[in-house]
């Protein structure tokens, strides 16, 4: 069997406490159920500047670059605040990201049953949720140039951020967004702002464009973000799949995180478009939520989201599928036996930290995978 290569980039603050539990079920899948990872590891955010002045060195982003999948812990933190801005935690992810070309990010938000209470939403609006944000991930305003901050001269500086679609790129996330769309209730809804923004009606019409050209089954509609943000909250269940740009959807995703009971539960997946010729995409999976900061080295952090980051890399880049269902199956038996991190925390339930949580999925995962 060829062997399947992993990138590990545990980062920043409570992305090394999450990777750790990633690390178990990597070592249990290899040495019992013949699964043949071969991981090697890198430095990617405010460690990496501290060891080269870079938020990512030469040597990961060719590692990354030759990976099948890359599997991404966090990045950032108080510490790195006064670096300089182009070295800075966060630009070793937006690099991963733009030369790795990982235009898709599939953020799945699900109200795992047993945690309907740990949403701050009633129940009953939660209740069930199994949405999928579509999100641009290499263009829009976080891509875009000119951007800078100038010198007015007259005691004034201007902040400069642009925000850039190309049709092809709008085109190619709505393709994904309705292909999946057609695998689940077959449902999509697009947000943009075409009422202030030049780029928004163009992702209006390219989106309608592209249903209308290949996608007439599926059903589409649209909606101003802002107003997609209130509907979120106001009656999640009513969308399937949504697809919108970078910042917006990075913005709703952390909205939606929340429906799903805490921002330590939303897992991610990045993708890049399929190799001609063999099919293969380039992926980067990682959890939602940042490096956390506040709960940093405490051992209390939720290592949910980045356990279903790697349930979505057996799915996506390796097409384990039976064990992607197990891991997740796995999730879900955990949290109805009641043992719970502090984020996710209810009357009635056990308490533990990062690595007993980790402990429990393995225990369970490793029962269903008999
Ligand atoms: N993908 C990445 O690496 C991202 C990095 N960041 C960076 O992370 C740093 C902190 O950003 P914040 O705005 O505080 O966002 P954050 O996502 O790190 O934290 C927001 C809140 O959610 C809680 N939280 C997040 N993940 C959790 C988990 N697994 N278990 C329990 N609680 C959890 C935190 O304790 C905090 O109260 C910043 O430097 C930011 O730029 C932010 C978002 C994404
Ligand atoms: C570059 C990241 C820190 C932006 C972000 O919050 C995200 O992608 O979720
Ligand atoms: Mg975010």
């Amino acid at each position: 069997m060829t062997a399947r290569t992993l990138l590990l980039l545990p980062g920043d603050g409570i992305g090394p406490e999450a990777m750790a539990e990633v690390r178990k079920i990597i070592a249990y899948m290899n040495a019992e159920l013949g699964a043949g990872f071969e991981t090697d590891e890198g430095l990617v955010g405010g460690c990496a500047y501290d060891a080269h002045g870079a938020a990512i060195s030469e040597g990961d982003m060719e590692k990354a670059l030759a990976a099948d999948a890359v599997l991404f812990g966090a990045v950032g933190g108080p510490k790195w605040d006064a670096v300089p801005y182009e070295v800075r935690p966060e630009a070793g992810l937006l690099r991963l990201r733009k030369d790795l070309k990982l235009f898709a990010n599939l953020r799945p938000a699900i109200c795992y049953p047993a945690l309907a209470n740990a949403s701050s939403l009633k129940p009953e609006l939660v209740e069930g949720l199994d949405i999928l944000i579509v999100r641009e991930l290499t263009g829009g305003v976080y891509f875009g140039e000119p951007k800078e901050i100038i010198d007015l001269g007259n005691g004034q500086k201007r902040g400069i951020d642009t925000q850039v679609y190309d049709t092809y790129e709008i085109e190619r996330i709505a393709g994904v967004a309705f292909e999946l769309a057609r695998t689940r209730n077959n449902r999509v809804c697009s947000m943009e702002k075409r009422n202030v923004m030049k780029s928004g009606v163009l992702w209006n019409q390219v989106v309608t464009e592209t249903h209308k050209r290949s996608y007439s089954d599926v059903q589409l509609e649209h909606m101003l973000a802002d107003a997609g943000g209130m509907q979120l909250v106001r009656a999640p269940k009513q969308f399937d799949v949504i697809v919108t740009d970078n910042l917006f959807g990075d913005m709703l995703s952390d909205v939606a995180a929340m429906l799903t009971g805490s921002l330590g539960m939303l897992p991610s997946a990045s993708l890049g478009a399929p190799d001609a010729k063999t099919g293969q995409r380039k992926a980067l999976y990682e959890p939602v939520h940042g490096s956390a900061p506040d709960i940093a080295g405490k051992g209390i952090a939720n290592p949910i989201a980045m356990i279903a980051s790697f349930a979505m890399c057996l799915r996506y880049s390796f097409n384990m599928v039976k064990e992607a269902d197990n891991l997740e199956k796995a999730i879900a038996e955990v949290l109805d036996s009641g043992v719970r991190t502090g984020d996710i925390m209810a009357e009635g339930c056990r308490k533990v930290g990062t690595s007993e949580m980790g402990d429990t999925i393995l225990s369970a995962f490793r029962k269903l995978s008999a």
